[in-house]
C-alpha cells in the first residue's frame, strides 16, 4: 500500500470578511520533495501557509500530516512554518538566534553539526554570526532565517519565498541546498514567485490562482496538461490558471 502523503490538504477555505482569499486548496506534499505553490500577487499563497501552519483559523477544509487529521494548535509539532518579512528578536546576534533555536526546537546535536558543515555553510551564515538580526540587509536576514528554518529538527517546512532578496548566485546556492534537504528525506513547501526558480527548484508545482489550487504536477506534467509540451512555465501558467 502506497504511503499516505506527508501533507494533504484538502478543500481549504479562509475568508477575510467579503475577501475569499482561499476558496479551494488541495494539493499534497510527499516525503523527499519540494513543492511550490506559484501565484500572482494576492493569490492565496501566503494566507494558505498560515492556514496550514495554524496561524490563522482555516473557515473548513482538513489538513492531514503523515496519514492523521491535525488541528491547528497541533500542528506546530509537526512542522515548520517561515513567513515572509519577519524579523524576530531584532537586538539579539545572529549567533545567539540560532543557538536559541536549536535549543528551543530540540535539535539533537548530529542534526546540529549536519547543519554547521551543510546548510550553514551554503546559506554563508557564519560571516554573520555576530551581527544584529535587526541590523541585517533583507537577503542577509532571508539566507538567516532561511537557515533557522532548516535548523529546526521538523520533517515538513514550510517557506513563503524564501529566495526573496536573495542574489542570483545565493539563490543558486539555496536552491541546491534545498534539493540536498529532501535527499535526506524531509518535506519543503515553498511559495515563490519566480517562474524559473520554481521550475529549478521544485519536483511539483501547485498553481494557484483567485484562492484556487488550479492544476497540481511536475512541470512537465502541468506542459502536457496546458497542451505546451516543451511550453515555457509562465504559458503554461497562464493556460491553466
Ligand atoms: N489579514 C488580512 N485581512 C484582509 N485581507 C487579507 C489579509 N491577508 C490577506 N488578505 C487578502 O487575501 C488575499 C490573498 O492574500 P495572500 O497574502 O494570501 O496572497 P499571496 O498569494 O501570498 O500574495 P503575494 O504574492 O502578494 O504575497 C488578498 O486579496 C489579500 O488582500
Amino acid at each position: 500500500m502506497e504511503s499516505p502523503a506527508r501533507l494533504a490538504v484538502r478543500a481549504l477555505r479562509k475568508r477575510f470578511g467579503a475577501i475569499e482569499a482561499v476558496r479551494d486548496a488541495t494539493f499534497d506534499v510527499r516525503a523527499g520533495e519540494v513543492v511550490g505553490l506559484l501565484g500572482p500577487n494576492g493569490a492565496g499563497k501566503s494566507t494558505i501557509l498560515e492556514c496550514l501552519a495554524g496561524l490563522l483559523p482555516a473557515d473548513g477544509g482538513t489538513v492531514h500530516v503523515d496519514g492523521r487529521a491535525l488541528a491547528p494548535d497541533a500542528r506546530r509539532a509537526a512542522l515548520f512554518y517561515l513567513p515572509d518579512g519577519v524579523a524576530p528578536w531584532p537586538d539579539a546576534t545572529v549567533a545567539h538566534v540560532l543557538d536559541l533555536a536549536a535549543d528551543a526546537w530540540g535539535t539533537p546535536a548530529d542534526a546540529r553539526r549536519a547543519w554547521a558543515d551543510d546548510a550553514a555553510v551554503a546559506l554563508d551564515v557564519a560571516a554573520l554570526r555576530d551581527r544584529r538580526v535587526g541590523a541585517l540587509s533583507k537577503g542577509q536576514r532571508k539566507r538567516v532565517l532561511v537557515a533557522l528554518a532548516l535548523l529546526v529538527p521538523r520533517p515538513l517546512v514550510l517557506m513563503d519565498e524564501p529566495f526573496d532578496g536573495l542574489d542570483l548566485r545565493q539563490t543558486r546556492a539555496a536552491i541546491a541546498l534545498f534539493r540536498r534537504v529532501v535527499a535526506g528525506g524531509r518535506s519543503l513547501l515553498v511559495s515563490i514567485h519566480a517562474m524559473r526558480d520554481a521550475e529549478r527548484v521544485c519536483d511539483r508545482l501547485v498553481l494557484v490562482s483567485d484562492g484556487v489550487a488550479r492544476a497540481e504536477g511536475t512541470p512537465d506534467a502541468l506542459r502536457a496538461q496546458a497542451g505546451l509540451p516543451g511550453g515555457d512555465l509562465e504559458d503554461v501558467f497562464l493556460a491553466l490558471a
